[in-house]
């Protein structure tokens, strides 16, 4: 602790980036604060983002007993009649043991833990207003913002938290909707979209560009999509929204060309903005930009002011908790001059939506793009025999691979475990390793890992030429007597 202010580092925010600034802070003993508005720590991604809909999907394909229809049909279910209270039991259930484990963490590890709203009174100080309606001032040698981000609600859209909500008021519904429209075919429009689509909801996915999911590999994104559309799901692609308008109760999106989607419940998920207006950030000397984000250093994590940094959401892309909790790592690492080695270059994409996509490196887009000539392998889950015995129809893993040096470039998910087996090929990615690595390493057996295998073959019997019919074995010597 420095001799003028009270703590060494104060986090504001609780989510994934400031609880790893603040934990790793107080493992150097360093004195730590972390301010959070919210009733309970945890921040976004355990009280509205990450953990609620993954939860969500979870409690949907239980009950509905998504992952046995291959075998019992489509009318198979576990629970009949499934209510939204039957999704709100377990969701308070995990996000409640996600708290205690994190509140858990703070006070073994010594960090302080202050209720309210945070706001700069100068670079080293800041205001918080408390729920109680005080005002305490703390300071600081160093400071992490890691505010995160708020669903964006355009003035034009007539939330009502009801039958027009965003990614926030979904997770608190007292009712399910027979038909859901969405607003915004990004990560939580898509995920959301196909959770409810799973519980037999009737949903049109609406987006004004061509295509969903942008970054992730084309071939996967048209199977994705066929599933969908198999199961019912419609797209209004390419559609921008004009308005939205309540009519006898029901929210209907009117989209230019005079096309009306009608449902009886609509999420709007088209982008998310920083929380940064409540923050007095020219008392610190720094500014957001349009959609209140901060610039900081990729690398370390500094804004333009030296000692404080900008963590997770607020700094915009990459925008996940896993991503996150590492920046703020970094952040604090750097703070306490402690040196911590660059972070590996591949980092995975995990999409929760049914069926799950996971995507590491790059796509066959991309790789044509920059001009690296590939081969691409792939494999369909009912090809292997996991995959049939767990009756998956859907499902295919694709690799590529780079041509001249058969080193792996890309691999691309779509089905079930999709963003648990990716890590397999992120390590090869990450270790430099080849095609051969698949082809040459014994996979436990019957797994869905045995995709890796069954698409190296894919992608070998495509590059390896074919090797010229060895020559006949010459004639034996004659052996005279
Ligand atoms: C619906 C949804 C699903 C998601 N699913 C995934 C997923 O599956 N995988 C994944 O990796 N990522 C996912 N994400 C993204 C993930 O939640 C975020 O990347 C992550 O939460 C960002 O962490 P953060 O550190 O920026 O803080 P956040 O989690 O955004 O938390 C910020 C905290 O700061 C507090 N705060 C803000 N302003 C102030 C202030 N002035 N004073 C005091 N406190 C303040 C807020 O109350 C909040 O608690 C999802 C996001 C959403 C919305
Ligand atoms: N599994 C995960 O890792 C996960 C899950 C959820 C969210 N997230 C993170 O949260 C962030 C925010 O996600 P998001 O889905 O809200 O935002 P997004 O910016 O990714 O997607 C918004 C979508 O809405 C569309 N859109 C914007 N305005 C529109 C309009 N007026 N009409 C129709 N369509 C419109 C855009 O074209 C875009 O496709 C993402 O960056 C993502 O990384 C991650």
């Amino acid at each position: 602790m420095t001799e003028s202010h009270e703590y060494d580092l104060i986090v504001i925010g609780s989510g994934p980036s400031g609880r790893r600034a603040a934990i790793q802070a107080a493992k150097f003993g360093r004195t730590v604060l972390v301010i959070d508005r919210g009733a309970r720590v945890g921040g976004v991604s355990v009280h509205t983002g990450t953990i609620p809909s993954k939860t969500l999907r979870e409690t949907v394909l239980n009950l509905t007993g998504w992952r046995e229809r291959g075998f019992y049909g489509m009318a198979y279910r576990v629970k009949t009649d499934i209510s939204a209270g039957d999704l709100r039991a377990r969701l308070a259930k995990t996000l409640e043991y996600e708290v205690d484990v994190l509140e858990h963490q703070f006070a073994r590890n010594g960090v302080a833990v202050q209720r309210g709203l945070a706001h700069f009174v100068d670079p080293h100080r800041l205001d918080i207003l408390t729920p109680a309606g005080d005002t305490r001032t703390v300071s600081a040698d160093k400071i992490v913002i890691a505010v995160g981000t708020r669903p964006y609600r355009p003035p034009h859209v007539p939330f009502d938290d009801r039958i027009v909500l965003d990614s926030d008021g979904i997770i608190s519904l007292d009712r399910l909707p027979r038909a859901l429209t969405v607003v915004g075919g990004g990560v939580i429009g898509i995920e959301y979209a196909t959770i409810f689509s799973a519980l037999d909801v009737r949903v049109t996915i609406i987006d004004s560009k061509d295509g969903i999911l942008e970054f992730v590999d084309r071939e996967l994104v048209a199977n994705f999509m066929h599933q969908l559309r198999d199961h019912g799901v419609n797209f209004r692609l390419g559609a921008r929204l004009e308005a939205i308008r309540i009519e006898s109760g029901q929210p209907v999106a009117l989209l230019e060309g005079g096309q009306r989607v009608r449902g009886d419940m609509l999420l709007y998920t088209a982008g998310r903005a920083g929380a940064t207006d409540q923050l007095n950030l020219a008392a610190c000397g720094l500014h957001a930009d349009h959609r209140g984000r901060l610039k900081a250093d990729p690398k370390t994590f500094q804004t333009a002011v030296p000692h404080i940094y900008a963590t997770g959401d607020v700094i915009g892309f990459p925008s996940l908790a896993s991503t996150s909790l590492e920046q703020g790592r970094i952040a604090a690492c750097h703070a306490f001059h402690r040196d911590v080695p660059p972070a590996p270059e591949f980092f995975p994409y995990g999409i929760y939506s049914v069926p799950e996509i996971s995507t590491v490196g790059m796509s066959e887009e991309d790789a044509r793009t920059r001009g690296v000539p590939y081969e691409c392998g792939v494999a369909r889950f009912r090809e292997t025999s996991r995959g049939n015995i767990m009756g998956l129809r859907g499902g295919m893993l694709k690799l590529v691979i780079a041509l001249e040096t058969r080193r792996l470039l890309g691999v691309h998910i779509v089905g079930e475990g999709a963003t648990e087996l990716i890590h397999i090929g992120q390590a090869v990615l990450n270790l430099g390793g080849t095609l051969d690595y698949f082809l040459d390493a014994t996979f436990n057996y019957p797994t869905l890992a045995e995709a890796y295998k069954v698409a190296a073959f894919d992608a070998w019997n495509r590059i390896a030429p074919r090797a010229p019919e060895p020559p006949p074995p010459p004639d034996p010597p004659e052996i005279t007597p």
